[in-house]
Parts: structure tokens; C-alpha cells; sequence
């Protein structure tokens, strides 16, 4: 019998993963695959809120709440916001709310976002496990870019110029990941994610069963 059948009574939280990676590594294309073999509602990705106005083919609410820069000051002031962050320009953040819920429901939430958020989460989360995905070469990176289709030169320059920047926090993250070959950087990542998740169930009853025990002691 394992520990998590000991204890049924013991509700097990979701996991809080961080993704970050510099524009163009991959880091959207693994997360939508990841969730795609975990279809059974236990992984959800959050959607954030951004002042990015939208790309072709990108949905408000799906993508992002694509929102202006008067609400989304209006949010911060609320404190709506579990993270916020300004990157390239534009504000992006993730919502408070959706976040606790989510995870009390027993989901795991993945986050797609930049270090300056990855930051902000781990100080108020500690738990949360933090992933950094890095492209095999600053070239491939560009071409990924050019690949999309999605950014103008001048959009993709600007996204070029700050990659060495942002990947210069890669220490800051309890695992790096090179997305070279898809498939394999997916099921690395899948790895990665199966094995906390099963440690952290296995932490949450250990201190589930040591409160019951300590509960029983004193009578
Ligand atoms: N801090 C923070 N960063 C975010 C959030 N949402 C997206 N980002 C980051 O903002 C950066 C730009 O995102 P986006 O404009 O979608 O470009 P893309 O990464 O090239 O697809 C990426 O590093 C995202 O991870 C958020 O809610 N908070
Ligand atoms: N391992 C890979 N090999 C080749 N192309 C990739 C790989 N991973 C992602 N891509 C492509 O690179 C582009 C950028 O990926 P995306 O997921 O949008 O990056 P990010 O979310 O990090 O900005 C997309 O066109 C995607 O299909």
C-alpha cells in the first residue's frame, strides 16, 4: 500500500511549474504538447494577461487576455496579479485567483513566463519547481524566430538583443533544458515533471501522516 492510500483523507494540492526560456526556444510549443498527452484535466497552463497587442491567429482568453494598459494598472493596483512583469515593452501578468484555485483543486499549473516573474513566484511559492529552456545555438534561436512568422524584423532584432540577457538567469532555475530535437526535449520535460510530481505527492502525505500522528499522540 503506498502512502497516498494510507491517507485518502489528505487532499493533495497541484504543482506550480515555472517555464522560461528566451522568445522563440519553445517554450509555448512544449507546454501546448505536454498538456496535449495530459488530457485527463490534471495539468492546466495559465493564461496571463498582456498589453501585447495579439498576433495573427491568437485568441483573447486562450492565448492571453489581451487587455490595455489602463486596466492592467488597475489590476496591479487591486492586486490581482500573483506576478507582473514589463518585458519588451509591453506588461505581462498572471493572475492570482485563477492560480489558487486552480491548484487547490488539485491541478498542476504551468506558467509560461519570464525570469523577472520566475523570481516573484519562487519568493511567494517556494515549492513551485522551475524549468529554464535554452535553443542549441543564438542562431538557431533567430531562425525559430523567422520560422514563426509571427514578428516583424524589427520585433524579432529586439528579441534577438535581450536573449543573452535573459538566458544570463538560467542559474536562477532548478532545471535547464535544451530544446534541440522536439520530441526529446518533450519527453525530458515530461520527465521532469512526472518525477516532482510524484515527490511532492509523496511530501504532502509524509507530513499529512506526521499531523495525524502527532493529533493522535495528544489524545
Ligand atoms: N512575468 C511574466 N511574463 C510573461 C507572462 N506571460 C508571458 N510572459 C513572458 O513574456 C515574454 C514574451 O511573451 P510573448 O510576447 O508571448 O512572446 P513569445 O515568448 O515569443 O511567444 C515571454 O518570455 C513570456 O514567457 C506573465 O504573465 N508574466
Ligand atoms: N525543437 C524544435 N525544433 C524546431 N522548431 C521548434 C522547436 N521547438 C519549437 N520550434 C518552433 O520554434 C518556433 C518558436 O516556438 P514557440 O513555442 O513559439 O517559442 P516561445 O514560446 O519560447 O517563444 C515555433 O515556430 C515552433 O514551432
Amino acid at each position: 500500500m503506498t502512502n497516498i492510500e494510507q491517507h485518502p483523507q489528505a487532499k493533495t494540492a497541484g504543482n506550480l511549474f515555472i517555464i522560461a526560456a528566451p522568445s522563440g526556444a519553445g517554450k509555448s510549443s512544449l507546454i501546448k504538447a505536454l498538456l496535449a498527452r495530459h488530457t485527463d484535466g490534471s495539468m492546466q497552463v495559465s493564461v496571463s494577461c498582456t498589453t501585447r497587442p495579439a498576433r495573427p491567429g491568437e485568441e483573447d482568453g486562450v492565448h492571453y487576455h489581451f487587455i490595455d494598459e489602463a486596466t492592467f494598472q488597475a489590476k496591479i493596483e487591486a492586486q490581482q496579479f500573483y506576478e507582473w512583469a514589463q518585458v519588451f515593452g509591453n506588461y505581462y501578468g498572471t493572475s492570482r485567483v485563477v492560480i489558487e484555485e486552480t491548484l487547490q483543486s488539485g491541478v498542476d499549473v504551468f506558467l509560461d513566463i519570464d525570469w523577472q516573474g520566475a523570481r516573484q513566484v519562487r519568493e511567494h511559492y517556494p515549492s513551485a519547481r522551475a524549468i529554464f529552456i535554452v535553443p542549441p545555438s543564438i542562431a538557431v534561436l533567430e531562425q525559430r524566430l523567422r520560422l514563426r512568422g509571427q514578428d516583424s524584423d524589427e520585433v524579432i532584432a529586439e528579441r534577438m538583443a535581450k536573449a543573452q540577457a535573459e538566458m544570463s538567469h538560467y542559474h536562477e532555475f532548478d532545471y535547464l533544458l535544451v530544446n534541440d530535437e522536439f520530441e526529446t526535449c518533450l519527453a525530458d520535460l515530461e520527465h521532469i515533471v512526472l518525477a516532482e510530481r510524484q515527490r511532492m505527492a509523496l511530501q504532502q502525505q509524509r507530513h499529512a501522516a506526521t499531523l495525524k500522528d502527532l493529533l493522535a499522540k495528544r489524545g
